[in-house]
């Protein structure tokens, strides 16, 4: 492959900076993403979370080459996403990126057992044979689905064939794994074992991972989650372990605001609503905080 990662932020498996998204139909413009930043660093676990029609699909769509911003910066693994051609995409998605969709079906080619599904992803980015089921044996032992490598998908349950769908997606050692609702249609138990196996790649293979979900349950998997509200990121909730004394383990989840590059922005809603707070508001700079308090009545 030619292709060539520029190095602008090499720290960053994925760098978003004001980035727009903007579809036009039937003369209707709609701002799908509207100034969005993200910054995910090499070998983190992070997930997106946001309500339907907050940009989430869009975003995902632009960060797997399969879609073109209207205009921002974008890049993963150092790839720039305007600059790229259109026959470095293939490349692109075939060797730096891997995907885990809702649809099952969208996954696994459905009449090919989960060793096949894997060995195929490998014969179509030319592996040779005696790599490929190798390869394919190491990725079966990770997600251990050692007992089911001969049953095709219709034999697995939803959360099997989502473990062999991230076991496919992983087939070409892709530096970033993007994940659409992958527990979508699943059950709580199920969709807790899938979340559990993309941290473990995370922890084990140091692949960057981004799942994009509505679902605020997936926070309790990640240590960061991003919250996306129309077309931006709004606020970011971090969870750590502290350990007392006595030994006792405390689960910490803390929620920040996120301030974009030149200070905007976006109070949550709850507190918008619980202090009616419209249109103005009133900001005075204290030695160690800035207050926000409600504006002036019309
Ligand atoms: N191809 C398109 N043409 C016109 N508008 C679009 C297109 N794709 C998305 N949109 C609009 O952009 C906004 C964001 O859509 P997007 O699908 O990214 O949201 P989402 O957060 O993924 O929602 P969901 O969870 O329902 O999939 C919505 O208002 C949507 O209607």
């Amino acid at each position: 492959m030619t292709m060539t990662a520029t190095s602008a932020q090499p720290t960053s498996a994925i760098h978003c900076r004001e980035l727009v998204r903007i579809f036009s139909a039937e003369g209707v413009e709609v701002q799908a993403l509207q100034g969005l930043d993200l910054e995910v660093a090499r070998g983190e676990l992070t997930a997106l979370v946001g309500a339907s029609g907050s940009g989430k699909s869009t975003l995902l769509s632009i960060l797997s080459g399969l879609d073109v911003p209207t205009a921002g910066q974008a890049s993963v693994a150092g790839f720039d996403l305007l600059a790229m051609r259109e026959r470095d995409r293939i490349g692109y998605r075939r060797n730096v990126v891997g995907f885990v969709w809702q649809q099952t079906g969208r996954n696994l080619i459905p009449y090919l057992t989960a060793a096949e599904n894997i060995s195929l992803t490998l014969a179509v980015a030319g592996h040779p044979r005696a790599h490929r089921a190798a390869r394919a044996g190491e990725l079966i032992d990770l997600l251990g689905i050692g007992d089911l490598g001969d049953r095709v998908p219709r034999q697995l349950s939803g959360g099997q064939q989502q473990r062999v769908a991230i076991a496919v997606a992983l087939a070409n050692s892709p530096e970033v794994l993007l994940a659409d609702e992958p527990t979508g249609e699943l059950d709580e138990a199920n969709s807790a074992l899938v979340l559990e196996a993309m941290r473990d790649v995370n922890e084990r293979l140091g692949v960057t991972v981004l799942i994009v979900t509505h679902d605020p349950g997936v926070s309790d998997h990640v240590r960061r989650t991003v919250q996306i509200r129309d077309g931006r990121t709004s606020t970011e909730t971090l969870r750590r372990t502290e350990v007392s004394d006595d030994g006792a383990e405390r689960h910490i989840a803390e929620e920040f605001a996120v301030l974009d590059r030149v200070g905007r922005l976006q109070l949550p809603p709850d507190y918008v609503q619980a202090l009616e707070l419209r249109r103005r508001v009133k900001l005075s700079l204290e030695t160690d905080h800035v207050q926000v308090r409600k504006g002036d009545t019309e």
